[in-house]
């Protein structure tokens, strides 16, 4: 028998009760994710993206189907998934090195192995020389990367990010971009991302999922054959990101600069 991919959404569905009548969000959805590997679920709003992803962490059950997590069925949130959110969800009475230090509280961790492991990853998203700086003194690019240095310091299996740099500028999100890729070939994490800007999902994933709505499926996948970092003025980045559009209908002869759907 072949060995189970390391995430297996089989057949889910998913509706929710809406002024009295059931609506379906999502149907039939199946997709598998190797591990190591980085997939980005695309798609407009409100077509259940971030259903699928909470489903896939154990934060919402599914009505049909199942998710499997290396083998094993996914009932509720565990240490193996994290989820990364938008806003970053920081105390702001804490400095930076506790923040990141919160996800080890309840590990087996003593005191001094835990602020050594928190300020690793600290380090590790460059933020070493503000480890005790409060989340008001930091700018929100910077507050982001406490986040995913929260996130990654519990050393998950898995980082599941719901559009994460959706509330940051151009360039802070590009550069965010490119730390993640740099961070997941250290790490070896398996992502998920869930975003709606076109570019970010061929920037930073080995296979995008394209979703369709009403009800939320997986319309394509497109496997982004292309070594990273990328040229996102590449030929091969018009490539991927005309291919998209088309499943979107949004072709026109002169792509604009940046895509959010
Ligand atoms: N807890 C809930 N109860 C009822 N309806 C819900 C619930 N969560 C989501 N929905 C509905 O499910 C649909 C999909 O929502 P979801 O947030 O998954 O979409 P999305 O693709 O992530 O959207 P966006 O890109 O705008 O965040 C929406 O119509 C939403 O109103």
């Amino acid at each position: 028998m072949s060995k189970p991919m390391f995430i297996e959404v089989k057949d889910v569905s998913k509706s929710f009760r809406n002024n009295g009548k059931d609506e379906l969000i999502l149907k039939d959805i199946n997709l598998s994710v190797n591990q190591r590997e980085t997939i980005a679920i695309l798609g407009q709003s409100g077509c259940g993206k971030s259903t699928l992803l909470n489903i896939i962490g154990g934060f919402e059950p599914a009505n049909v189907g199942q998710v499997l997590l290396d083998g094993k069925e996914v009932t509720k949130p565990s240490k193996k998934s994290v989820m990364l959110f938008q806003h970053y969800g920081l105390l702001p009475w804490r400095s930076v090195l506790k923040n990141v230090e919160l996800g080890l509280e309840d590990s087996n961790l003593s005191k001094e192995e835990r602020k050594k492991q928190a300020y690793h990853y600290v380090e590790l998203v460059g933020l070493g020389d503000k480890a005790n700086h409060f989340p008001r003194q930091l700018s929100g690019g910077m507050q982001q990367r406490v986040s995913i240095a929260r996130a990654l310091a519990i050393e998950p299996d898995v980082l599941l990010m719901d559009e994460p740099f959706g509330a940051l500028d151009t360039f802070n999100r590009y550069y965010l971009q490119d730390e993640l890729i740099r961070i997941q070939q250290e790490m070896k994490t398996t992502i998920i991302i869930v975003t709606h800007d076109i570019d970010e999902a061929i920037y930073l994933a080995d296979r995008v999922v394209v979703m369709g709505k009403e009800p939320g499926r997986i319309q394509r996948e497109i496997v982004i054959d292309s070594y990273k970092p990328r040229d996102r003025s590449g030929d091969e980045f018009q490539y991927y990101r005309k291919q998209i559009l088309q499943e979107f209908h949004l072709n026109s002869s002169k792509p604009p600069l940046e895509y959010h759907i």
